[in-house]
């Protein structure tokens, strides 16, 4: 069926929405303008259209997004499979460096059993306020704004809530007051349990970046996460292999305790990009526990972090998500 085709089975108030609507080998991707629908609305907009473009004749899938005249804010998560591998690190220093090269970008710290963005943009002691029934997000010196549980509880007390109550606490943070920011990272806790669900159910990313460190284990879980993603139909923009090759402080020979390459591999075999490699390195723990993202800083360690946040900007930039 042809995109005219297409265009003719939908409903003249559904058509009337329709931004762009492409065909390519069976998968229909639609673009509706949602402008002045609420969120149950703007839902039965996208599943009629969904259900009406999947009964054509060759559609094996079908995609809808909708634009509303709101800003478009992209949401980015940020994933692994197995905990320890550094996501939290990552999501610092990649939103740092993109708000270095000019990225209006903020940070979503959806760990909320275990909140570590507060420590690692070195604004533990302030405080969100509300305006209205909203958040505004509290700034932090390296001109990335945060919203975290972290800033919410106080430090030390151990978080016990069941699922739904941890999906309310992240549409808190996601839908806050995020003002002209139109990129958010959002560092998820590790897994793949309730929280990383809510997620792709409630806030449909646009895409996601794995991390992973080098070992055959920890790669295991992290195809688990790109599947989880995949499943929601949230892209995979690429995977990132932190803690490759120790540069040892003394002599600045690097080896590999962990191994080395292994998610470059892994990412080539599910055909998903790699997006780069960090070193583990001891300056990146001491100022990353000091609260000096190194990809604040020029040089040193702050180079592999800018490396992978230009192309997650690129990869963005070519429409990846
Ligand atoms: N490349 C690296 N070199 C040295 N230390 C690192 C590196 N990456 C992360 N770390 C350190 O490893 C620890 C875990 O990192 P981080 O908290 O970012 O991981 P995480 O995957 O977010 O963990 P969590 O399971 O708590 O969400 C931290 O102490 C951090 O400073």
């Amino acid at each position: 069926m042809t995109e005219e085709e297409l265009r003719s089975r939908l409903p003249a108030p559904i058509a009337a929405r329709v931004q762009s609507l492409k065909v390519a080998e069976g998968k229909v991707t639609a673009i509706l303008d949602a402008s002045g629908l609420d969120a149950a609305a703007r839902e039965s907009l996208e599943s009629a259209t969904r259900d009406t473009l999947a009964q054509a004749e060759g559609v094996r899938e079908v995609r809808v997004a909708t634009i509303a005249d709101r800003p478009q804010r992209r949401i980015v998560a940020i994933g692994s499979g197995k905990g320890g591998v550094g996501k939290s690190t990552l999501t610092a220093n990649l939103a740092v460096a993109l708000a270095r090269a000019g990225h209006k970008v903020g940070i979503v710290d959806a760990d909320i059993y275990g909140p570590s963005q507060p420590r690692l943009l070195d604004n533990e002691s302030e405080r969100p306020v509300a305006e209205g029934d909203k958040l505004v997000p509290v700034a932090s010196k390296w001109g990335v704004p945060v919203l975290s549980m972290g800033h919410l509880v106080d430090p030390g007390r151990a978080i016990t809530w069941r699922g739904p109550m941890a999906g309310r606490a992240l549409g808190q943070l996601i839908d806050a007051n995020w003002g002209d920011t139109d990129l958010l990272l959002v560092d998820l806790p590790p897994g793949t349990g309730d929280v990383q669900i809510t997620m792709l159910q409630k806030f449909k990313p646009a895409g996601a970046v794995i991390v992973s460190t080098p070992q055959d284990l920890a790669l295991i879980d992290a195809t688990r996460a790109m599947q989880m993603f995949e499943a929601g139909g949230v892209p995979v923009l690429g995977l990132v292999e932190n803690m490759a090759g120790y540069v040892c402080p003394h002599c600045g020979e690097t080896s590999d305790p962990f191994g080395s390459g292994g998610a470059e591999a892994e990412a080539e075999s599910k055909g998903i990009p790699f997006l780069g490699r960090i070193p583990l390195a001891l300056t990146i723990r001491e100022a990353s526990d000091a609260g000096a993202p190194p990809a604040a800083s020029e040089g040193g360690q702050g180079d592999a972090f800018r490396a992978i946040a230009d192309r997650l900007a690129q990869r963005l930039a070519e429409g990846a998500a």
